[in-house]
């Protein structure tokens, strides 16, 4: 098989494919003859092999090896640099937050606007590159601290919860834009948690009396559910502290004996059942009588969803002292015109998205299927927002010549929109064996 002076002599069958794998680690090959019918007959010459490198490792080995060095130098250099240039941004954070709200350039369209509306108002949270601060650089009670780190696991905050944080802890009233899923739900209740801290530090305000001090209005039962959820959490360790959640689907009579036997300092309600409460029970409306703050999340979508009327209605009947925020991904005229109503003329506009940016994160991922006429699915389940809108969609869809199914029996235990394993729906046997199924949720 082997010849002398480097000259390999390989005698295969035809039938057997050739690569040049066959031979080894020999680098550089030259093909040095051809075979005749049946069998091949053909030399190699190793040009460029069998060398060894220290270690007694091939060529291509000691290669590798050094790539990796390389690259492993080149990661160390840059997590050097990136935690250098954490440290300066956290310097100059805390500088400026000592000097009072730091107030940035390069504002969005919304925010020049905004300018315009209210020459007073601060506004902030523009055209830094944060995201590099960790909990504990605040001065966050260590309770809730440990539950960020041990059940949350959660160390640093996001862009909204840096540039609100510390706005929210002065006082101010706050209207905050930013992209869905980028941790706004932190961002107001770690600051309410403070608040209620402060509050029930002080003579005036002792655990058990008037005790509902933070209202988080959304606009449906799913946000809302999420929002009390992380309350929950974040409170796990405030032994003294809860947090309820009133909100429409659920039966009346309960909601209003839990909120009467289990007072609690945080409640997050949907506009119409809070009303609802309200308007039927004076101890509701005496448990929100010295209410400290109301967080409006969502507020984009509360307003789009026609809740306008209810909120007006909510406000009037909260003390006029309470703080206000303002939490939304888009700032559209509506959103404006609640901002001009429910702050305070002197508040902070915090926009961490800037112009023309998606309003969603780039981690939230967006799909969509387009299916051809003759390839269309038997089943459709679509899911809409509100009662009115699922009655619209379901009237469409009968005109457009599908069977729509009002008998489905549906339910949902614990809808979670970020975790699809957890979604539940129950349909009968006879209409998930039937054709052309279409069912609007
Ligand atoms: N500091 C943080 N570090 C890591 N993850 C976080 C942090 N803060 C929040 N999250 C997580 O990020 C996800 C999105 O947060 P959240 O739902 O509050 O965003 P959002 O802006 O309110 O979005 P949406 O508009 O959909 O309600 C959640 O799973 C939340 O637990």
């Amino acid at each position: 098989m082997a010849g002398s002076d480097g000259l390999m002599m390989h005698r295969l069958a035809m039938t057997r494919p050739l690569t040049l794998d066959t031979f080894c680690d020999s680098e550089v090959i030259e093909v040095i003859g051809s075979g005749s019918s049946g069998n091949i007959a053909f030399g190699v010459r190793i040009i460029d092999g069998g060398r060894t490198f220290p270690g007694d490792v091939s060529k291509w080995q000691w290669k590798r090896m050094q790539e990796k060095k390389e690259r492993q130098i080149e990661k160390a250099r840059l997590l050097r640099e990136r935690q250098a240039y954490e440290e300066r941004k956290r310097q100059e954070l805390l500088a400026s937050s000592n000097s009072g709200i730091p107030v940035i350039g390069s504002y969005s369209s919304d925010a020049e606007i905004l300018k315009l509306f209210f020459p007073e108002s601060t506004i902030a949270g523009m055209g830094r590159p944060m995201n590099t601060l960790w909990f504990d650089e605040f001065p966050i009670s260590p309770l809730s601290i440990r539950a960020l780190h041990e059940i949350m696991g959660y160390q640093k905050m996001t862009k909204v919860q840096e540039a609100t944080f510390p706005v929210i802890l002065e006082g101010k009233d706050v209207l905050a834009k930013a992209k869905t899923g980028t941790g706004k739900t932190i961002a107001f209740l770690l600051p309410s948690i403070e608040a209620i801290l402060k509050a029930t530090a002080s003579s005036d305000l002792r655990w058990g009396r008037c005790p509902v001090h933070v209202l988080i209005i959304c606009p449906t039962r799913e946000p809302a559910t999420q929002a009390a959820t992380e309350a929950k959490t974040l409170l796990t360790y405030h032994k003294r502290m809860d947090a309820q959640i009133v909100v429409g689907g659920t039966n009346n009579n309960t909601e209003a004996n839990n909120l009467q036997k289990n007072p609690c300092q945080v409640l997050v309600a949907t506009p119409g059942r809070l009303l609802d409460h309200m308007s039927s029970s004076k101890e509701v409306v005496m448990q929100l009588s010295k209410l400290k703050m109301l967080v409006l999340d969502e507020a984009d979508r509360l307003l789009d969803m026609g809740f306008k009327t209810d909120l007006d209605r909510l406000i009037k009947q909260l003390p006029a002292s309470r703080q206000i925020l303002l939490f939304c991904a888009t700032v559209p005229k509506e959103v404006h015109e609640v901002s001009h109503d429910a702050l305070k003329e002197v508040h902070v506009f915090i926009d961490t998205v800037g112009k023309d940016e998606e309003k969603t994160h780039a981690k939230v991922e967006q799909s969509y299927i387009i299916s051809p006429l003759d390839n269309q699915l038997e089943v459709v389940l679509v899911f809409c927002t509100t009662a009115r809108v699922t009655a619209l969609m379901a009237e469409w869809s009968q005109n457009l010549g599908w069977v729509v199914h009002q008998d489905v029996k549906i339910t949902f235990t614990d809808w979670d929109e970020r975790d699809v394993l957890a979604r539940r729906v129950r349909v009968s046997l006879c209409w998930l064996h039937g054709r052309n199924r279409f069912c609007v949720l």
